[in-house]
């Protein structure tokens, strides 16, 4: 393939073509690497010549894939908000709904195509001339147009074959391109089409200028290295942007997207949540979070990572779904630590046992310590927090009190400030000096206050009808922050 010199660059050409071996390109790249000041990351990525793991764009597809998840219903007003919220995140890209697919989505496409945003839009169409004119006329600035390639969506898809889709294209393309928009092929279920016809008809389409070739792992077959195989290979033979599609059935749509990006994929495809078909795609805050890893610069530069969590509340709400509990960045319980170990590591130092900052994305870190698995210095920090100054052995001994009733039900964090406000109350050897300062109305307070904590703590073990102990239904115990 040959590498697309800088002033054939087009702004959608990006230029990053580079051929496989090629010695020159390698040198370039050699040069410009040892000009760039060393990253302290001790986690950036090998950088080769290939990788745009520094420098890719996302095309977010929420209001096109992620319509197409069982529970969307985006009305106008719902996705307009989406795109301005994914706007001012600052994706490259937004697609959306073909506007063959209903008289509402023509209009929607109308609408977002004027709202003037700084991301492209872009609409999602088949292979052929009738949808790339009704594309063309919503007034986006660029159409994805994809068909299947796979002998599954040959036969029983669309029925046609590779002869047919080959012509087809390049008329599409053509058209697209004569409107002065931006084009885009892709071939849906690359990974089950044959390779030879894949690259017969990427080159084809690459030869005429179209400014993106698209690789779809439609039905989330592929694995992390057959992905950087393909990527790998196809971009030795096409000089335009290489952008890609996975699904998530088996669990790698960010790995495949990360390797795509090492492989020289230029352009990812995300939505918000991962929401699509089946199970969906890539997500985008999923996404984020492995590439901040990689290049936190890049990524903070480019994204505005704090508005993560409202686009994905908006999303969420809109398709009436939670925030799964294990999300990255914004899961609830992606900055929580537990363990006592993990406790003790994390409040002397957060990069313990964190490999994303979580204030990089506007989040709080949490420290559990209303459990059996806490540690002293977890409740020595809670103690120090609620201001109750205590030595380190008394501490220790409250930490036995939290275990122990950590140990026969699970504990809300009340439960456990109780314990140690009360350990610390009955702690004071000077208690009754102190009371004598006090007037009578305060010290019958703190004979209340006592009263009620050694209630509690009496209350807090039920007792079945046969007088065994009973654990209570779990509380939600929304971990407390420490730190
Ligand atoms: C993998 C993906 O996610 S691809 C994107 C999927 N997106 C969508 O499907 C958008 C929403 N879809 C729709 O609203 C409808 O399916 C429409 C309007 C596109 C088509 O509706 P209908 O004409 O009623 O056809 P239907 O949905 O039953 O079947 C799909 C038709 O498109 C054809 N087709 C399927 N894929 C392609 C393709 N990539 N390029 C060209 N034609 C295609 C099929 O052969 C079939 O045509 P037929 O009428 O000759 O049988
Ligand atoms: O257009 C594409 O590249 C992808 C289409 C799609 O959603 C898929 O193949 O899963
Ligand atoms: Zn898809």
């Amino acid at each position: 393939m040959c590498p697309v010199p800088e002033e054939e660059t087009n702004g959608h050409r990006n230029g990053n073509g580079a051929a496989n071996g090629d010695r020159s390109d390698y040198q370039a790249f050699k040069t410009s690497q040892a000009s760039r000041p060393q990253s302290s990351n001790p986690y950036a990525p090998v950088q080769d010549f290939l990788s745009n793991v520094s420098n890719f764009k996302i095309i977010e597809s929420t209001l096109r894939e992620g319509e197409q998840f069982a529970n969307a219903f985006f009305d106008t007003e719902t996705k307009i908000k989406i795109a301005k919220a994914l706007d001012e995140f600052g994706v490259d890209y937004i697609e959306l709904t073909s506007p063959a697919a209903s008289e509402q989505s023509r209009r929607d496409c109308e609408a977002i195509a004027k709202l003037g945003l700084r991301a492209k839009t872009l609409t999602h169409v088949r292979c052929n001339m009738s949808d790339a004119k009704l594309a063309v006329e919503t007034g986006v600035d660029g159409v994805d147009v994809v068909i299947g390639t796979s002998s599954h969506l040959m036969e029983h898809s669309h029925g046609k074959d590779m002869t047919y889709i080959k012509k087809t294209a390049i008329e599409v393309i053509e058209y697209v391109k004569s409107q002065g928009k931006e084009i885009r092929f892709s071939s849906e279920d690359s990974f089950r089409s044959d390779l030879v016809d894949l690259l017969s008809l990427y080159s084809a389409v690459d030869k005429i200028g179209v400014n993106r070739v698209g690789i779809a792992d439609t039905v989330g077959c592929a694995t992390p290295r057959q992905v950087y195989d393909l990527v790998r290979t196809l971009r030795g033979v096409v000089s335009c942007d290489i952008e890609t599609h996975f699904h998530n059935d088996t669990g790698c749509a960010i790995a495949n997207a990360y390797c795509a990006l090492e492989a020289g994929a230029t352009h990812i495809d995300t939505s918000v949540i991962g929401i699509g078909e089946r199970n969906g795609i890539t997500p985008l805050g999923g996404l984020m979070a492995r590439m901040i890893v990689a290049d936190r610069d890049y990524v903070k530069s480019k994204y505005k990572l704090e508005k993560l969590k409202e686009i994905e509340d908006l999303v969420a709400e809109a398709v009436e779904i939670n925030v799964p509990f294990n999300n990255p960045i914004t899961g609830f319980c992606a900055f929580t630590h537990k363990a006592g170990i993990h406790a003790k590591a994390i409040l002397n130092n957060p990069s313990t046992y964190e490999i994303i900052t979580p204030s990089d994305f506007g989040m709080s870190r949490y420290v559990h310590f209303a459990s059996r698995l806490t540690g002293w210095n977890a409740i020595k920090s809670r103690a120090e927090q609620l201001g109750l100054g205590m030595t380190d052995a008394q501490i220790k001994a409250v930490t036995v009190k939290i275990k122990a009733l950590a140990d026969i039900r699970p504990l809300a964090i009340d439960d456990a400030d109780s314990i140690i406000r009360n350990f610390h109350f009955n702690l004071s050897a000077d208690k009754e000096r102190d009371l004598i300062e006090l007037s009578h109305e305060e010290k019958k307070a703190f004979a209340q206050k006592e009263m009620e904590l050694k209630n509690e703590a009496e209350r807090s073990i039920d007792h079945n009808a046969d007088g065994q102990a009973e654990v209570p239904s779990a509380k939600k115990t929304k971990t407390d922050i420490v730190s």
